[in-house]
């Protein structure tokens, strides 16, 4: 995708040929810093902090912090703490895992001064794959508001969506955001309703900000305003994007989720979840055994924005000393979801849906 004009991708290696660069996307969209990641702690602190986030490219960026760890100490218990350290800044986006195991599998057969340098090829492969398996996430996608737009007589297509599932959640297309970004771009009348996402407000800092660069037309909403218009008509599908699927196809994803699968289920219109193979988390069989992040409760006493002064900081919206609770997700039963849109093509929620596309994958293979 494009900033300012220029295309730009959310990680990438420096020129350099080892440090790695990404977007902070803490002071998105107000101010555009690039940092550079130089150690396996850089990467974590990435990671833990959000300067990136999306559960696509916190594998990415795990990948290329074991990278970055082997440089310092490749040997095997090396490689077993980098891959421990990282894993342990969030829990709930399953890409963490599988993207350390893909890095471990990778590394631990080889010899210990081959391990950096096979680390910094598959850190870039799984980056490659997730551009590709986002675009094609959208060319899927795509059939659905197409199908919506030839019963809509040139009037738009009102798509709703949840945080941020743009590319800035992955490494380029997004996965909730591919299908509306191609259908602008095959020409179709597609506007968004953009939920601002409380508490940390990743749609209106980060989804607003990226269909506005990619001039769709979006509308931002409160969070609470979405049932609002899904009973009112103005909303023809829903599709947000995913941390974790499990095998039965329960769906992991940002706090507020669900109410907009209840709302959506309760007026009838179409619910769907974007996500790449590298979402669905085959050993756990049901969403209640998804680990739920739980952050900071001053990202819910505080709100973070562009202060009178031009500086990005956060006011305090409650009283000094007023206690908060901070469930970063929440667990969507696959009985609220209409269907997965995948790399794959698009199948029901549920594990007969997941295994008609995913055959090869079976709870003893996962
Ligand atoms: C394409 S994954 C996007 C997914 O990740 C977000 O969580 P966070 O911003 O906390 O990393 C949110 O759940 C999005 O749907």
């Amino acid at each position: 995708m494009k900033l300012d004009g220029v295309s730009s991708r959310t990680i990438w290696l420096d020129s350099d040929g080892w440090s790695v660069g990404i977007i902070d996307q803490t002071v998105l969209p107000h101010t555009l810093v690039r940092l550079t990641l130089k150690t396996v702690e850089d990467a974590a602190h990435a990671i833990k902090s959000m300067q990136v986030r999306g559960a696509p490219l916190i594998g990415v960026t795990a990948a290329y912090g074991v990278a970055l760890a082997m440089r310092a100490d490749a040997s095997d218990a090396g490689l077993d703490r980098a891959v421990r350290f990282l894993g342990e800044q969030r829990p709930t986006a399953v890409n963490l895992r599988w993207a350390l195991e893909d890095l471990r599998a990778t590394l631990a057969p080889l010899a210990v001064d081959a391990r950096a340098a096979a680390a910094y090829d598959r850190a870039g492969k799984l980056a490659e794959d997730d551009v590709e398996t986002c675009r094609q996430i959208g060319v899927n996608g795509l059939r659905l508001i197409a199908d919506i737009a030839g019963k809509k007589g040139g009037r738009p297509v009102n798509v709703l969506t949840h945080c941020n599932a743009g590319w800035l959640a992955c490494v380029d297309w997004g996965t909730a955001t591919s299908p509306i970004y191609q259908a602008h771009d095959a020409g179709i009348n597609v506007h968004v309703w953009v939920d601002e996402t409380r508490p940390r407000n990743q749609g209106a800092a980060l989804t607003a900000f990226e269909l506005l660069q990619h001039g769709v037309p979006h509308s931002l909403i409160a969070d609470n305003a979405g049932g609002h218009f899904m009973q009112r008509g103005d909303v023809d599908l829903v599709i947000v994007g995913t941390d974790r699927v499990t095998a039965n196809g329960d769906v992991a994803n940002k706090i507020g989720t669900y109410l907009k699968a209840l709302a959506a289920k309760d007026t009838g219109v179409p619910f769907y979840v974007a996500l790449p193979y590298s979402t669905i988390d085959w050993r756990t069989d049901r969403g209640a055994d998804i680990p739920i992040e739980e952050r900071s409760e001053d990202e819910v006493l505080r709100v973070q924005g562009k202060l009178a002064n031009g500086d990005v900081g956060s006011v305090l919206i409650a009283a000094d000393g007023t206690p908060a609770r901070n469930p970063a997700f929440d667990m969507t039963p696959a009985r609220l979801v209409t269907g997965f849109i995948t790399e794959r093509g698009i199948c029901p929620a549920s594990r007969e849906g997941l295994k008609s596309l995913y055959p090869e994958k079976t709870s003893a293979a996962a």
